[in-house]
């Protein structure tokens, strides 16, 4: 005969629909009674989507088969919101920003906010308004890259402002917290971080924000769908067919999320010597292209592996707006032409309606707060 305790193990299994974190971490699961073969199971659950539900009680039903029998299982969840203006809504809580380019890797460490510095650094160039939101939470680099690297946040009421580098706005995570602090972020807190960096920062009104995601494919991700919508989503990645294959699991991602796929930077792409100038290949070139062809979407360029490359990111010195003349700063001006060009294409079809709003913006997860709670001091997260 089951016992509440293996009935709780069980439930453990359950991930709430949307994140990595199970209905038991989140603090859902309220009470848990059971008798004989039957058992009453009580969740206090945040969001109203009816699929919400569905997919739960589908889910624990399937997480105890064999554990007990007869499942009665009551759901408590907020009342649907009767009228959402469109910052309530979810559909996008930064209205300001014409165009969300989310750059995406499926792995660390292959030059994804290199590349997010110098194609935005590029954009700028050839005059689009244009922010960069370092979303990276694990490995905010964007400051150092941008030299902007220790400055103080300039903040408004409750609001910040962006740093400006090189004719682009930017915003990190990195500005924002202690240098050196080291945070365990959890699904519920990460979503907040993303919709405050999003709301809570003074973004003027821009073409395009460049958003340089946590490698992977995680909440971040789907935070920032539901939040605003992504005009289109660029891949970042090396040539060698082990990264290719991280490299699909993002691209899956975009189109779970009904993002468009701007296109895929081959990074580290040959490497270009400085004393010949001859190109040479390392890692395979040009393997991009078959992927490409694949999800039905363009390289935006092949990006050499060169030494001024890491030195400008190293220096705060992007090498597209120090060396314009370098063989490497042309391709990255191509790119960002190619990428700014799809974006005109595409302007006005997007929407990842149907994946949002599972709970409103200022709604965390494991909160029953509502919309009103978003705040600076935290208010609406209970995992603090
Ligand atoms: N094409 C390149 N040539 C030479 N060095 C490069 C190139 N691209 C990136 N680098 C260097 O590789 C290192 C990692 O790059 P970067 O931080 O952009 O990667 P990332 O994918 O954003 O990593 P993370 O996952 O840590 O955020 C940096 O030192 C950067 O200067």
């Amino acid at each position: 005969m089951a016992t509440i305790a293996d009935i709780k193990s069980a439930l453990e299994n359950v991930k709430y629909p949307g994140f990595a974190k199970s209905i038991v971490d989140f603090g859902f699961v309220k009470d848990v009674q059971v008798e004989g073969s039957a058992c009453i199971i009580t969740l206090e659950i945040t969001s109203s989507a009816p699929e919400v539900e569905e997919n739960l009680r589908k889910d624990i039903h399937s997480s105890l088969v064999g554990v007990v029998e007869n499942i009665t299982l009551n759901i408590k969840k907020p009342e649907a919101p009767s009228q959402q203006s469109n910052s309530v809504s979810g559909k996008n809580i930064a209205p300001q920003i014409k165009n969300f380019v989310m750059v995406s890797s499926g792995k660390g460490g292959v030059g994804k906010s290199t590349t997010t510095v110098n194609l935005a650094v590029a954009a700028a160039m050839q005059g689009k308004r244009v922010g960069i939101l370092d979303a990276d939470i694990y490995g905010p680099n964007i400051p150092r890259m941008m030299g902007i690297n220790g400055k103080e946040v300039e903040v408004i009421g409750n609001k910040a402002r962006p740093f400006k580098a090189y004719g682009v706005d930017v915003m990190s995570m990195g500005s924002l917290m202690e240098e050196g602090q080291a945070l365990i972020w959890r699904g519920a807190m990460i979503m907040k971080a993303i919709q405050q960096l999003l709301r809570d920062i003074l973004w003027e009104d821009l073409d395009i924000l460049f958003i340089d995601m946590p490698p992977g494919t995680g909440d971040a991700q789907l935070t920032l769908a539901q939040s605003v919508p992504v005009t289109c989503g660029i891949n970042v990645t090396t040539p060698q067919h082990v990264a290719l294959d991280d490299s699909r699991r993002s691209l899956d991602m975009f189109k779970k999320l009904h993002i468009p796929i701007g296109g895929i930077i081959e990074n580290m792409s040959g490497f270009i010597c400085p004393k010949c100038n001859e190109e040479s290949d390392i890692f395979g070139m040009g393997t991009c292209n078959e992927l490409a062809e694949q999800y039905n979407t363009q390289v935006l360029g092949h990006l050499p592996i060169e030494p001024a490359i890491r030195q400008g990111g190293d220096n705060g010195k992007p090498i597209v707006y120090f060396q314009p003349e370098s063989q490497t700063a042309k391709r990255y001006m191509q790119s960002a032409q190619k990428l700014i060009a799809y974006i005109d294409d595409i302007t006005g079809t997007v929407s990842n309606a149907s994946i949002q709003p599972t709970t409103p913006p200022g709604v965390s997860a494991c909160s029953s707060a509502g919309a009103s709670s978003s705040s600076h001091n935290g208010g609406g997260c209970g995992c603090h």
